[in-house]
């Protein structure tokens, strides 16, 4: 079994007891109240440079551990956001990333009283539209949909959830008939991971042969193992909008330096 197949497995078994029916009128609801932010996909659709999305990340099963496992979100969503960050991902995520719903809460309340817009995905294994609810209601403004690791009936559940409560979806896609299963829902968002979660890998020649395949409007992210501005110009150079990136800026003596030079790239 891949690492994927293992985590969904256990995502599915630990959410097991809080699984119930999600009405459409709370997800209305949590959509109106609109917590936190502006949109997501608007803040990764700007021309002028390369949009980056920085990940909120203490440890993953390729990297191991990457920040202690006591790092205040907080803190680095305050870099992130001083570095202008156009968005953040916040791995909600405990037992493989180290992360915790409360997290997003947290990050999302910071954001709110120091008047910053910047728009939060929520970084998780998604199976069923409870965890929407969840993220929609903690103020996320996207959820992200592994396209490989659901069946499609379960990627439109996520997807009928999340345009009732006004989210955006990011659809993670690593090979080429993922692609084309995604292209089934309609999306205005596709994140090439980079990372083979068999063997946890980055090549960013991933990127290179598949984001030149995505149709025109939509947006582009190039995801995973991209850590110097080298990286990003060669995402950029083959059509990406925007960037995702956890590890390099984690890690970042001077998060903000590393940024700017990825805006640039
Ligand atoms: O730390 P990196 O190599 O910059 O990668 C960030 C992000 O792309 C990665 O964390 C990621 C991509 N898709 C995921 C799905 C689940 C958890 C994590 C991820």
């Amino acid at each position: 079994m891949d690492k994927l197949s293992e985590i969904m497995a256990a995502k599915r078994q630990a959410l097991a007891g809080s699984i119930r029916p999600v009405r459409n009128q709370e997800l209305e609801r949590l959509g109106q109240m609109q917590r936190q932010g502006g949109s997501f996909l608007k803040a990764l659709a700007r021309k002028d440079r390369l949009s980056v999305i920085a990940e909120i990340k203490r440890k993953s099963p390729s990297a191991g551990e990457i920040a202690s496992a006591t790092l205040d979100a907080v803190e680095q969503a305050r870099e992130y956001v001083n570095a202008e960050a156009d968005c953040l991902s916040i791995l909600t995520d405990t037992d493989y990333f180290g992360g915790k719903l409360q997290d997003l809460w947290d990050v999302v309340e910071f954001l709110e009283c120091h008047q910053r817009k910047t728009p939060c995905l929520r970084k998780d294994f998604m199976v069923h539209p409870v965890q929407v609810a969840e993220a929609a209601e903690a103020g996320a403004r996207c959820i992200l949909i592994i396209v490989r690791a659901l069946e499609n009936d379960e990627i439109k559940a996520l997807r009928d959830a999340a345009d009732i409560a006004g989210l955006d979806i990011l659809y993670e896609i690593h090979e080429e008939r993922e692609l084309e299963k995604a292209l089934r829902f309609d999306p205005k968002i596709i994140g090439v991971n980079n990372r083979d979660l068999k063997r946890f890998k980055t090549d960013l020649v991933v990127s290179e042969a598949l984001i030149p395949q995505i149709p025109n409007g939509i947006i582009k992210v190039s995801e995973s193992g991209i850590f110097d501005p080298e990286d990003a110009t060669r995402a950029r150079e083959c059509g990406a909008d925007a960037i995702l990136v956890g590890e390099a800026l984690m890690k970042a003596e001077d998060p903000e330096a590393l940024m700017e030079a990825f805006h640039q790239a």
